[in-house]
């Protein structure tokens, strides 16, 4: 008799939280998150301020405290898969005055693959200058960081996460206050990513990048609202279940986000 074949395990997703609460000094400032993200796939954190996106991308980091629950990155937790994640912060959360090169910036990407302590070498100076390339910015190598535009000071900040071969890219908010083509160079340079296999996490306030650039959304607002298919999360329901009075539904169906 044929004997019956070993059953594949499940691959690793890119991301996983189950029942998880995360926070800060044993405060859970967002709870119940549970999500998946495979590989080559896009998940959009979606919630008003104060909502916990940041923590839930800093929880994946280690920079935020897993207070219940599990997270596993590849099927590691956060201390053991050191170098398969990559961060890209809010541009404006950097002090554009210090002074370095738009080319050294993108080199730190390059630092847990040198170490901190070793010079990088050629290959690494070549990978970086191809990520520079891959957002448009091959001829900025020499400027000044904080001379650059917002929009190209984010491409820098992409470019330097690209350059860390990361297989789980986190970007927090990284179309905020961005002018159109930087917009569109990100987007394009996302979407090739994702077709070579990294995952992606946004946080963004932007509901049509959200639905249009992502697979699934989860949405927060302390605790986890909804996690699913883009065009299932987004809908008007949930978004007033997890906005409040700030998310107003127009006439056609579309709901937009407004201040309190
Ligand atoms: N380092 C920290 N220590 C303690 N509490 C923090 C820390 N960082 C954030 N918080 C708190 O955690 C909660 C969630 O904040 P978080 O920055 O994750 O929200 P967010 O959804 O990213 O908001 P925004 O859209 O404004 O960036 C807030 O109450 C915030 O005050």
């Amino acid at each position: 008799m044929a004997e019956a074949p070993a059953p594949t395990p499940a691959a690793d997703a890119a991301l996983r939280f189950s029942r998880a609460s995360v926070g800060y000094a044993g405060r859970t400032v967002l709870h119940g998150v549970d999500l998946r993200v495979e590989p080559g796939q896009a998940l959009a954190l979606v919630g008003p301020n104060g909502a916990g996106k940041s923590t839930l991308i800093k929880a994946v980091l280690g920079m935020a405290q897993l207070l219940g629950g599990s997270l596993t990155i590849l099927g590691h937790p956060p201390a053991g898969a050191r170098g398969l994640a990559a961060y890209v912060p809010q541009v404006d959360s950097l002090d554009a005055d210090f002074p370095v090169s738009a080319g050294q910036v993108v080199l730190m990407g390059r630092y847990r693959h040198s170490g901190w302590l070793r010079p990088p070498g050629r290959a690494d100076r070549r990978i970086a200058a191809e990520a520079l390339a891959r957002v448009g910015l091959a001829d900025r190598a020499r400027d000044r960081f904080g001379l650059l535009s917002g929009g190209q000071r984010q491409r820098v900040l992409l470019a330097r996460a690209i350059a860390a071969q990361p297989r789980l890219l986190l970007l927090d908010e990284p179309f905020n206050g961005l002018d159109a083509p930087s917009q569109e160079e990100i987007l394009r340079v996302l979407a090739d990513l994702r077709a070579e296999g990294t995952a992606l996490v946004v946080s963004t306030h932007d509901l049509t990048i959200a639905r249009d650039a992502c697979d699934t959304v989860c949405l927060l607002n302390g605790r986890q609202y909804a996690f699913g298919p883009a065009e299932r999360t987004l809908s008007p329901a949930l978004l007033r279940e997890t906005y409040g009075s700030q998310a107003v539904e127009l006439p056609g169906g579309r709901t937009v986000l407004v201040e309190p």
